[in-house]
């Protein structure tokens, strides 16, 4: 089957910058990967690839087998509903009830009228109910979002993801604003759903100590540069080292 995502000798410069540099990468469906390495190493940025918000200086970016930049604004609209994101800062609505951030979800799909209808008189409410007891708190359907805790909030962020109904959920440091329990929560959510629906699930990461327990294959980044790929079990301390050392 074609793979998921493909990075092409892959450079992404800002001004002198080189944030990645020629960088390859095949991941293929269902595969779940850890993206990590110190900070500036391009994470952020190989994630903002791949979800197409971020176009490549050179190189190719294939995602679901077509050629990001060899498609019309429409094609690429319709490929980029089909991968999504979850951030560290969650980007909700705070003063919006959460079944309005679950079905922002939905925005891409539904037309503008049915969009604002939805704002005054929700609509989509069974399918924003199945994605908050997805991600364990169907009780906070027509709670207000700022009332929720950070764990909760970002839960609510990845239901919005799951009304989507992607191919592939990229999380971009989900966990750097939680405690250690709840970051192990959402950690094990995320790789819950990626089993039970054959997501593909690609996550940066600082906390290392998930990398071997929770994906199939663990890409280091330094300095834009892929400086190892191999399977979660064949990364050592003397990889880590090389990839942390000051
Ligand atoms: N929009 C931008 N404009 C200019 N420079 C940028 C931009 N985005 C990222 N960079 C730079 O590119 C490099 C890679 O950044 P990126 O955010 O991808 O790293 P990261 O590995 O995700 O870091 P962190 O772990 O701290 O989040 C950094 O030097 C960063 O400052």
């Amino acid at each position: 089957m074609e793979p998921i995502f493909v990075l092409d000798n892959v450079t992404v410069r800002f001004g002198n910058l080189a944030a990645l540099e020629q960088v390859n990468l095949t991941i293929q469906r269902g595969e779940r990967v850890a993206l990590i390495g110190p900070s500036g190493a391009g994470k952020s940025t190989l994630l903002s690839l791949l979800n197409g918000t971020q176009r490549p200086t050179q190189g190719e970016v294939r995602v679901l087998g077509r050629p990001l930049a060899r498609l019309s604004p429409r094609e690429r609209q319709a490929i980029q509903r089909r991968i999504g994101t979850v951030y560290q800062q969650f980007h909700l609505v705070e003063n919006l009830r959460v079944i309005h951030n679950v079905n922002a979800g939905r925005l891409g799909s539904w037309p503008l009228w049915k969009s604002l209808i939805s704002l005054a008189w929700p609509l989509g409410v069974d399918q924003a109910a199945a994605a908050l007891a997805q991600v364990g708190i169907p009780e906070k359907l027509f709670a207000r979002t700022s009332d929720l805790s950070g764990g909760q909030q970002q839960r609510v962020a990845l239901a919005r993801v799951l009304v989507q109904n992607p191919d592939a959920i990229l999380a971009d440091e989900p966990i750097s604003n939680l405690d250690p329990e709840r970051g192990r929560e959402i950690m094990d959510l995320l790789v819950h759903i990626s089993e039970t629906t054959g997501k593909t699930l690609v996550v940066s990461l600082h906390a290392i100590e998930f990398t071997q327990s929770h994906f199939h294959r663990i890409v280091g980044l330094r300095q834009g540069r892929v400086q190892f790929d191999c399977p979660a079990g064949a990364v050592d301390g003397t990889l880590l080292a090389g990839l942390y050392q000051l």
